[in-house]
């Protein structure tokens, strides 16, 4: 993948989503779209999306029982992207079963801590440790379950990069210097992400809020 960033398409819509990427399109990899667009336009509008001809990423973030996860993905199958996202807290019976229900041109990577949370959040949820560890805990876990990757953020990829070699790695929390935070905790500029083993990087407002998209995705993109 020649260019390693795709955009977050976080509207309800669709004529926005739509300007926004035939906006940015020479500046980016592809189109991430996720549950705010998903709830308002379901696989009719992942479908619409799609005629733009980039890769789709399908960031659902699905977190069942195996046998649940399983048959949604099978019923999201015809739309074949290129990368769908499942929670690694799931477990590996439904990490492993999500695969094996996947087309076999999608990866399905596992979300493994939300970049939106820090280490008293977690604790908070009654998880001991720090982000670090539960991290790596669970991209051992999706790793074993035999999945393509993870989505963790610019503070772990390094480690995930080196305890998983072929890992696809997803980073998301990517924000130019000095760029407003907004809900996310761990954070990472592009280029930091990418040295650090990042495979593809997801960038949302940085891109979808800027006055000028276009030019804020070719600014990103210049930087890496
Ligand atoms: O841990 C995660 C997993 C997914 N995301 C998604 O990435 C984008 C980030 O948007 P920004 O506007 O660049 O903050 C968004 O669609 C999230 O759902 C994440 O942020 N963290």
């Amino acid at each position: 993948m020649s260019n390693r960033i795709f955009v977050a398409l976080d509207t309800p819509d669709l004529a926005r989503a739509k300007a926004l990427a035939t906006r940015v399109r020479h500046h980016v990899g592809g189109l991430k779209l996720g549950l705010e667009f998903f709830a308002a336009h379901g696989q009719a509008g992942v479908r619409e999306m799609a005629t733009l001809d980039l890769p789709i990423f399908l960031d659902l973030k699905l977190h069942d029982i195996p046998n649940t996860v399983a048959k949604a993905v099978q019923a999201l199958g015809s739309l074949a992207p290129a990368i769908l996202t499942v929670h690694a807290a799931g477990g590996r019976a439904m990490l492993e079963d999500a695969k094996a229900a996947a087309p076999s041109g999608t990866k399905v990577v596992a979300v493994t801590m939300l970049t939106s949370l820090d280490a008293q959040d977690l604790a908070a949820t009654g998880v001991a440790g720090s982000a670090h560890d539960q991290v790596s805990r669970l991209a051992d876990l999706a790793r074993q379950a035999g999945v393509d990757g993870i989505v963790c953020s610019g503070d772990e990829v390094a480690a995930a990069r080196q305890a998983w070699p072929g890992g696809f790695l997803v980073v998301p929390g990517v924000r130019p210097a000095g760029g407003a935070i907004g809900d996310q905790k761990r954070v990472v500029t592009p280029r930091a992400a990418i040295d650090r083993g990042a495979s593809i990087l997801i960038v949302g407002r940085p891109i979808t809020q800027a006055d000028d998209p276009d030019a804020a995705a070719r600014a990103i993109a210049g930087t890496l």
